[in-house]
Formats: structure tokens, sequence, C-alpha cells
């Protein structure tokens, strides 16, 4: 016989986690169900790990820029510690800790892998290999999060290349690193195993630069930064053929240039998958293998009487951990009554790289907002024109760019380059969401001498 609840929620993955605990905070019942472990992707092979072995080197880095300090910090980075520092950081692999912060919140944790079997079922395949029926009275929300997409080159599946996964768990630094992708992952994880010692590491970008997305001053800056850590870049370059025989040992990569490459192990940072094949979407109408599409309050389009829901990854509007957990409160509210619309995953989405130097960003970009016919303004200060940039060490900089509606005169992006500038982007983030008037933002006055200064300096360009 099925266990009846007001919701029932797969996956669970910050996004899950958020939706869960909202339901369940607003008085539903609610099942949160998890194949793997609680806390996803994000918390032991993405967000976490990867954070854990970018910041020594980036304290390092940050060191070696301060008079006095950098005396004291001549050795090299101490790569097994870093590796370990990484493993605590992911409590072992171990998410006893996270399933019980699950029951604390008054959720019925339930292991197994879940799948739709018609309109608010599920059946949840238990790991003894029993199974448990689940009916939704209210909702289920799908937040089954996302895979590494794996492109079809030859030889690339039986050569078993590092994903994300052995990206960040790793337990030896590679001498001979070949990244394929040019987005968030590739550059991230090639300065992290350059820095912990990997002595060649290239990236291979089909496109013409890396992280496309971003303002073109910050990706060349960033793109500087890494070949000056001795990262060789290869754009406008793609992978055609892999050999690794038996899927171990030294790797050969063969380039569209003719090329071949050899190296230790290949990581694929070519985009996700969302995690849709094994759903019984086909069940309710819908499509397996492809992203759950939903409207703003993150209802699936095409399902008759609005029960099913799909937040984070798996709906493929913003593959941030952050934008998973904001989509999961909204669609947790609707569920509980409330009238929301999710708009800040569309035009105030914030992004910080953890490179060094980081690149921080928030809402449009300058070509955005031009291909939506806003009428737009941008203003650049360098990061050197504060006295906080030289206090915090010699010879850092960066930039920052403001994109401003010259109509309303708000702020429609920000975008940020330089040491630690990670922390200075939700003052970005409330101005570009609260579409505060730049009149007003004068008012905001940043303290000296931080690099907050910058405000100041963007504002005094564009002319207040
Ligand atoms: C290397 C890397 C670094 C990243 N760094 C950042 C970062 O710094 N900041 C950031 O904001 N984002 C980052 N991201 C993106 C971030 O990891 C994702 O956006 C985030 O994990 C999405 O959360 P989610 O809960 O939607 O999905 P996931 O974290 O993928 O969780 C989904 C969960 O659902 C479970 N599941 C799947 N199918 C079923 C099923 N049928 N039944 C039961 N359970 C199921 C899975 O086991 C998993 O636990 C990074 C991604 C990568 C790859
Ligand atoms: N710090 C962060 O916020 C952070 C860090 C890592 C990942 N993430 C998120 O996780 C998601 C996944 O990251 P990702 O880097 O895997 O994806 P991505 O979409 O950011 O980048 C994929 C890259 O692979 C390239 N590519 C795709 N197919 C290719 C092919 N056949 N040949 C050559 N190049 C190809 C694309 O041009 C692109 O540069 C992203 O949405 C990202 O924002 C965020």
């Amino acid at each position: 016989m099925a266990d009846a609840l007001d919701v029932v929620v797969i996956g669970g993955g910050p996004t899950g986690e958020n939706a869960a605990a909202r339901t369940a905070g607003g008085g539903l019942s609610t099942a949160l169900v998890e194949v793997e472990r609680f806390g996803g992707e994000c918390s032991f092979w993405a967000c976490i790990p990867s954070k854990a072995l970018l910041r020594p080197p980036e304290v390092l880095w940050l060191a070696r820029h301060t008079p006095g300090a950098r005396d004291a910090v001549k050795g090299q980075l101490n790569a097994s510690e870093v590796l370990a520092h990484r493993d605590r950081m992911v409590q072992g692999y171990d998410d006893s800790s996270q399933a019980e912060w699950a029951r604390g919140a008054k959720l019925e944790v339930v292991r197994g892998h879940g799948r739709l079997t018609g309109p608010r079922t599920v059946r949840v395949t238990l790991r003894d290999g029993g199974t448990r029926e689940l009916t939704a009275r209210r909702a289920v929300v799908l937040a089954t999060g996302s895979g590494p997409r794996l492109p079809d080159i030859p030889g690339l599946h039986e050569a078993k290349p590092w994903t994300n996964r052995e990206g960040t768990a790793a337990k030896n630094v590679p001498r001979r690193l070949v990244v394929m992708g040019g987005g968030a992952v590739a550059t991230e994880l090639s300065q992290a195993w350059r820095e912990l010692g990997a002595q060649e590491v290239t990236l291979i970008q089909r496109g013409e630069h890396l992280l496309g997305r971003l303002e073109p001053f910050a990706r060349e800056l960033l793109e500087k930064a890494l070949r000056e850590s001795g990262i060789t870049v290869r754009t406008s370059t793609q992978v055609t053929r892999v050999h690794r025989p038996g899927g171990q040992g030294e790797v050969t990569v063969t380039l569209s240039t003719g090329e071949t490459l050899r190296a230790d192990e290949l990581l694929v940072a070519m985009g996700r998958e969302a995690r849709t094949q094994d759903l019984g979407l086909e069940t309710v109408g819908l499509t397996p293998g492809k992203p759950v599409e939903v409207d703003d309050q993150l209802r699936a389009t095409g399902v008759k009487d609005g029960w099913l829901y799909a937040c984070g990854d798996v709906n493929g509007r913003n593959l941030l951990t952050h934008m998973g957990k904001y989509q999961a409160r909204l669609a947790g509210d609707h569920i509980l009554g409330k009238q929301v619309a999710a708009w800040a995953d569309a035009r105030a989405t914030p992004q910080v790289l953890f490179t060094h130097p980081q690149v921080a960003s928030v809402g449009l970009t300058e070509a955005e907002a031009r291909k939506q016919g806003l009428p737009v303004r941008t203003v650049r200060v360098g990061l050197d024109s504060v006295a906080g940039t030289a206090l915090l060490g010699e010879g850092l900089n960066g930039a920052v760019q403001l994109v401003v509606d010259e109509r309303r005169r708000i702020l429609l992006g920000a975008t940020f380059v330089g040491p630690g500038v990670g922390e200075l982007l939700h003052s970005a983030t409330i101005a570009v969401a609260g579409e505060v008037p730049l009149d007003r933002l004068w008012h905001a006055v940043p303290a000296f001498p931080t690099v907050s200064e910058v405000w100041l300096r963007l504002l005094e360009s564009y002319g207040l």
C-alpha cells in the first residue's frame, strides 16, 4: 500500500533539501528521496571539493604578493595536505550529517531511487532491492540534478576520462592533464591541478574564447592569468579522437589541428545533462533525457493540474547551487499556496569563479542587455584606483564594469575581476535585484580603505 504524504521530493541535493525543508517548515508532511548521498553533487563532487582545492593556492598567491609575508612562504604547496583538507570538507564522502539534518527538519528520509509511476505517485527502489510506493497529496518536486555530458568523440568513453567526480576527488596529482571544455569547471579545475603540482596542463576549448558568457574584459584577464600560471590554453580547437587502451595508463588525444597530445589523465568538462533518463517522466507525458521545462512557478509545463515541480539543474534554467536553492524556496512557497514568480534566475543571477583572480558577475552583460534592446551604458575602472587594493597586496590588480540602464538609471549587471572580489559581489546583487537608482546608490558610502571603494570610482566615472 502506498504511503500518502503532502509532498514528495526526489533528489536530496541542495535543491531538494531546500524544497523539502520549505514545505515541511510550512507544516506539510514531506518525503525526501535520495539514491546516493544527501547533499548531492555540490557537497561531494562539485562546489565544495573544488573550492577546497582552490583556496590554499589562492592564499599562497596572495601571500606571495604581500611584502614581508612572502618571505615566510618560500616553499611549495603541500599537495597531500590540500587533498586531506578536501577530504575533510567532503566529510570523507559520508552524508550521515546531512541525513541527520533532514530528520531534524522533520522530513521523511527515504534512501533509494525514485521514479514517477503516474500522476502524484512515486515508486522508490530501496537500497536493499525492495520497493516503497509514495503518493503526494499536493505535489512532487523533481530535484535530481545533472551529470557530466560526454560527447560522442571516438574513443572518449572507452578512455574512462575524469569527469567532475574524479576531477574533484582524485587522490594523486597527475603529472600531465588535458582538460576538454572552457567553462567554469574547466577553468577552475585546470588551475587547481596546475597549482597542486601538475607539470603540464592543457585546456582545449572548441570556442574562440573561454567562458563565452562573461564580459570580454573578464574572460581576457582570466585567460591571461591561466596562461601566466603555466596552463596551455588552446581555443578554437577540438578533440577529434581519444586513445587509451583498456581505459588506463597514458592517454593520447588527437586535436582538430592534427596534433596529438599525451597525458596521464583527461578531464571532460563540457557541460551537464539533466538527470531525467530513469525518472518515469514518460508516465506523465514528458520526455526522458531532457531538462524538465518549467514555468516561473517551477511547475513542469504540459502536466495537468500543476502538481509536478522541477527545480535546480534538472530544469536547465540556471545550473548553480544558489539558484537551485532559490527556485526550491519559491516552489516550496507556491506549494504552500503563496503567490510567487521566479525572475532572479533570468535577470539577477550572481556567480563567482573561484580562480585567482576571482571573477564575479551578476545580472546582464553588456551584450545581453543590448540584445534585449535596452538603452545601455557601461563604466569600467581598474581595482588599482583604490587604496584598498594596494593594501591587500603588492602588484595586485583587476577591473570592475557596470552595465547601466540609461533610461531607468539602474544597474543591469556588474562584473568584477580581482583578488577576493567574490565577497564584493553581493553589493552588486543587491543593487541589481533591488533596482536601486544610481542617485540613491551614491549615498551608499564605501568604507575607507576597503576595495569596496571601487563603487565610488565607478559612480564618479559614470558622472555622479
Ligand atoms: C566541478 C563543479 C563545481 C561547481 N561549483 C559550483 C560553485 O562553486 N557554485 C555553484 O553555485 N555551483 C557550482 N556548481 C554547480 C552545482 O554543483 C549544481 O548547480 C548543483 O549541484 C545543483 O544542485 P541540485 O540539487 O539541483 O542537483 P545535485 O547536486 O546534482 O543533486 C541531485 C541529487 O539527486 C539525486 N538523485 C538523482 N536522481 C535520483 C532519483 N531518481 N532518485 C533519488 N535521488 C536521485 C542525486 O543522487 C543527487 O544527490 C559546480 C558544478 C561542478 C560540476
Ligand atoms: N564557481 C561556479 O559557480 C561554478 C563552478 C563550476 C561549475 N559551475 C556550473 O556548473 C555547470 C557545468 O559547468 P561546465 O564547465 O561543465 O559547463 P559550461 O557549460 O560552463 O561549459 C562547457 C564548456 O565546454 C565547451 N564544449 C562543449 N562541448 C564541447 C565539445 N564538443 N568540444 C569542445 N568544447 C566543448 C563549451 O564551449 C563550454 O566552454 C555550469 O553551468 C557552471 O556554471 C559553476
